[in-house]
């Protein structure tokens, strides 16, 4: 296990980590998320030793790292891929990291399987290629055999056969009791590795839960609702009857309208009240993606200016919708946010207090079907483009 106390980090004016207190717990993998510069690898540097805490400490295995008895066995890391002698052989490389732990050269040989080097083993880690650079890297964490391993962005660089391997990898490790923490900018990746979440912002911890708790806390579910395709007065008549019921409705890309406020069975009612057919009608939950980019909205220190002329507007009201209040960012032009706080969310503890948001334009009942569309979510500059 992996515990961290009040754990904080300073460079002279500049906090990276503040009061971070969280613990990774053995047999799961442990997401650790966070925007660019939020503290993730110099938390991870202070858990191996690398750099020392301002105040505060951490401890594996109850123990700060520099006390650990042969460390190389008890934990593996993987920060620095490039961190690699390029003129030695990838097996070279890690015999020599084995030489200084006391761990037989037979287990280099076993560790170049398991990340599927064997065939280039004896060949230049500076000829590699990303992928094989990071499968390099995942060797020489591995290569103690350790309980605890930490991941600093395992899959960077690697195809899709590469990132499912390294999913497989974390979960067989963790399913054999192993402390496994893995920080990545790939929130789709982390969806389906990870089965607790710690995120961080500006270097505070803002969320230590499991995925699902995560997803439900950050975001609000709402209803999928579609009406027949080339009926634009059954949308219409629709979004006005569900308004009345006390629901809220925002039109989507496709013509399909996203509705909260109402349980199903209600929407459904209301429909056949009003007389429309459906052609869709199904409950939605928020990716993790959509939940993280709702709650770190507020700590993103690097964002493309690009965001703000396209593709990061908020949904359009629909008829007789009244949009929430928009968060105001704290960085400087960021007038909105693509995600406003909806009913039943936690509020983001990184946004400002609500200023005046421009209002949105009404838009009348008999508009066309090209009411703006809600902006696609799940796209953003700021992935890691590392
Ligand atoms: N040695 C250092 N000296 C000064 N500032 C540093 C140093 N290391 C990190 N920082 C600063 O601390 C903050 C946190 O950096 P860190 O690399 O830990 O973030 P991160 O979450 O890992 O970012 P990314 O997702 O981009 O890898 C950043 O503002 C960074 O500039």
């Amino acid at each position: 296990m992996i515990e961290a106390v009040g754990l904080t980090k300073r460079y002279g004016a500049k906090t990276a980590v503040h009061n971070l207190t969280f613990q990774v717990r053995p047999g799961a993998v442990t997401g650790f998320l966070g925007p660019n510069g939020s503290g993730k690898s110099t938390t991870m540097r202070m858990i191996l030793g690398l750099d020392r805490p301002t105040s505060g400490y951490v401890t594996v295995g109850g123990r700060p790292f520099h006390q650990l008895p042969n460390a190389p066995r008890q934990v593996g890391a993987l920060l620095d891929a490039k961190a690699v002698h390029g003129g030695r052989s990838a097996r070279l490389h890690l015999l020599s990291l084995a030489q200084l732990s006391g761990i037989p050269a037979s287990r280099v040989d076993e560790v170049l399987g398991v990340v599927g080097l064997q065939d280039v083993a004896r060949k230049r880690s500076k000829g590699f290629s990303l992928g094989m650079g990071q499968r390099l890297g995942i060797a020489a964490a591995l290569l103690g055999d350790p309980q605890v391993l930490l991941f600093d962005e395992p899959v960077n660089g690697l195809d899709p056969e590469g990132i499912l391997w390294v999913r497989n990898l974390m979960k067989r490790l963790a399913a054999e009791g192993r402390t496994v923490f893995v920080s990545s900018h790939l929130m789709s990746e982390m969806a389906l590795t990870a089965d607790h979440l710690i995120v961080i912002g500006r270097g505070q911890l803002m969320a230590d839960m499991s995925v699902k708790d995560f997803i439900s806390a950050n975001s609000a579910d709402f209803a999928r609702v579609r009406t027949p395709d080339g009926e634009p007065e059954q949308r219409e008549k629709l979004t006005a009857a569900l308004v009345e019921a006390g629901g809220r409705v925002l039109p989507e890309q496709d013509g399909g309208m996203r509705v909260t406020g109402l349980p199903l069975p209600r929407i459904s009612d209301v429909a056949h009240g009003a007389d429309v057919r459906l052609w869709e009608l199904s409950p939605h939950q928020a990716s993790l993606e959509e939940a993280y980019m709702r709650m770190t909205q507020g700590a993103v220190d690097y964002r493309s200016t690009d965001d703000q002329r396209a593709g990061f507007q908020p949904p359009a009201p629909a008829f007789g919708h009244q949009m929430p209040a928009m968060p105001q960012m704290p960085q400087q032009g960021w007038q909105e946010t693509a995600y406003p706080v909806l009913e039943g969310e936690r509020p983001n503890p990184y946004a400002q207090p609500v200023a005046a948001a421009p209002a949105a334009p009404p838009v009348p009942p008999s508009a066309p079907a090209s009411v703006p569309a809600p902006a696609d979510l799940t796209k953003r500059d700021s992935e890691d483009a590392r």
